[in-house]
Order: C-alpha cells, then structure tokens, then sequence
C-alpha cells in the first residue's frame, strides 16, 4: 500500500470465458457498487470477444472493463489483432500489455511491448504494463536487473501516473501458487518505485505499482499490506465474482 495511491485490483480472465460467463461481471458489479468498496478501482479484463457486452453490462457501475493486449497500429492487415483504438471503441478503459505469456508465448520483447503501451496511451486508454523475472532469473539472483530493464525497455517517455500502471508479476509465481516473501515483494517494489523515479520523476511517485501471481483471497490482505503495492494483477482467482470480491474486501479492509 502507498499512502494516497488509489488501489486497484484487476482480473486478467486469460483465454477463459464465454458468454455465461458475464454472470460473472454481472456479480461483480453487483458486489463493488457496495459504498465500501468506493476507495478501491476494480478492473476486469475478458477476452477480446466478450469486451464489448462486459462494458454494456459495467456501463452504470464502477467496474471497469479492458483488454488483454493491443496492437501497436490503429487498423491495418493484421488479421487475428485487435487494435488499443478497437478497444477504446468498445468502451474499454485499460489494457494489459506485456504479460509474461505474450512475452513467451507470442516473442514479444520489450520495444513491442512499449509500442503496444504507446497505442493504449494514445487511445486514451490506461496501460498495465507486465514485467517479471523467470524462475532461472530469480536463481541466478537477477530479479532486480531484470525489472530494471523491462521497464526501460518497456515504459515509454509518455507514461504518467493516469495512463500506466506497472505489474510485477514472477513469472514463476503465475497459476502456481507460490509467491515471493514478502521482503522480496517489498524489495521489488521498492526498487521499481525508484527506477521510474529516476526517469519520470514525481508521475512515478503516484504511479500504481501492482504484484500479480497467485493472488488469492487468503493472500491478498497480506500482499497489499506490503509497502508499495498498490493492487493486484489477478488471473485465476478472477474468473469467479465470490473469489475476486473476496479479494476486494481484504484490500478494503485494510484501507480502513
Ligand atoms: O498472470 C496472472 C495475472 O495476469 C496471474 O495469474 P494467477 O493469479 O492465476 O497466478
């Protein structure tokens, strides 16, 4: 937790979900509209498919709906993409980019991520920007060198505290079930804060620093106690609205 940073808990559905599913999103507007949860920003992001229903549905509560990746170009031949403008189209609001399993599974590195963050930003929608160390990474005792060059590799010249968020999410600790201690959470953390310090200056002090890995409701009040965490990036504890409300509720419990 930062003093004075808006939290912001996120579900990232995957490639997870059809359209029974939106009972789901349905719920979770249900449960966040509660006065309790108003310190709290909540995001879901579904697959491309169901973004445009989720915001209809999202339209009259706080929830927020995004994507999960962008194209780097507006329109263009690229068949299978979907562009940051598409998604802004649809009444998005966020988009993830850079996450781990692009990163791997797709070969994006770090100047196609900072593309793809430079179109979410200038489709006026908020980039959640992925970075994480692989297990042998961590082994090798080169977590910190690693997030160092992500995010120069990947935050562009435009991020502020308004358009980009940062998760820190170990790729070892993605759908496994294991995190990091808690000392190594607030190391990480610390370490990002001062890194984008140094090059955006006060925008880095407000910027949202989220950790995302096996978040789970018996973990989350624990992880967002941790100095500089400012929310959680979550996969699958997001897919039901019982899981992801009850990680809300931790969060909130804390902010008192
Ligand atoms: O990759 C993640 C969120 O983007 C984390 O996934 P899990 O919460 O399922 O570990």
């Amino acid at each position: 937790m930062t003093p004075n940073i808006r939290p912001l808990v996120a579900g990232n559905w995957k490639m997870n979900g059809l359209r029974d599913s939106l009972a789901e999103i349905k719920a979770i507007c249900e449960g966040v509209e509660e006065p309790h949860f108003e310190r709290i920003d909540t995001l879901i992001c579904p697959p491309a498919t169901l973004v445009y229903v989720a915001t209809a549905l999202a339209e009259n509560c706080a929830l927020h709906i995004g994507g999960q990746d962008c194209h780097s170009q507006e329109s263009g031949a690229f068949t299978g993409d979907v562009s940051a403008a598409m998604l802004a189209d649809c009444l998005a609001s966020y988009c993830i980019v850079g996450h781990s399993e692009r990163r791997t599974l797709h070969g994006e590195d770090d100047l196609t991520v900072r593309a793809k963050a430079e179109a979410a930003i200038a489709a006026g929608l908020t980039a959640i920007i992925c970075i994480g160390e692989t297990e042998d990474e961590r082994r090798a005792g080169k977590t910190l060198d690693v997030l160092r060059s992500q995010l120069s590799g990947s935050v562009p010249e435009t991020a502020t505290a308004a358009n980009t968020v940062i998760a820190y999410e170990p790729v070892w600790a993605i759908g496994t079930g294991l995190t990091p201690t808690t000392e190594d959470i607030a190391a990480a953390h610390a370490f990002m804060r001062q890194a984008l310090t140094m090059r955006l200056a006060d925008e880095a002090q407000a910027m949202r620093l989220l950790y995302g890995g096996s978040v789970k409701p018996g973990n989350a009040g624990e992880l967002m106690a941790i100095e500089n965490v400012d929310g959680a990036l979550v996969g699958g504890a997001s897919l039901k609205a019982e899981d992801f409300l009850a990680i809300c509720e931790a969060y909130r419990a804390l902010l008192g």
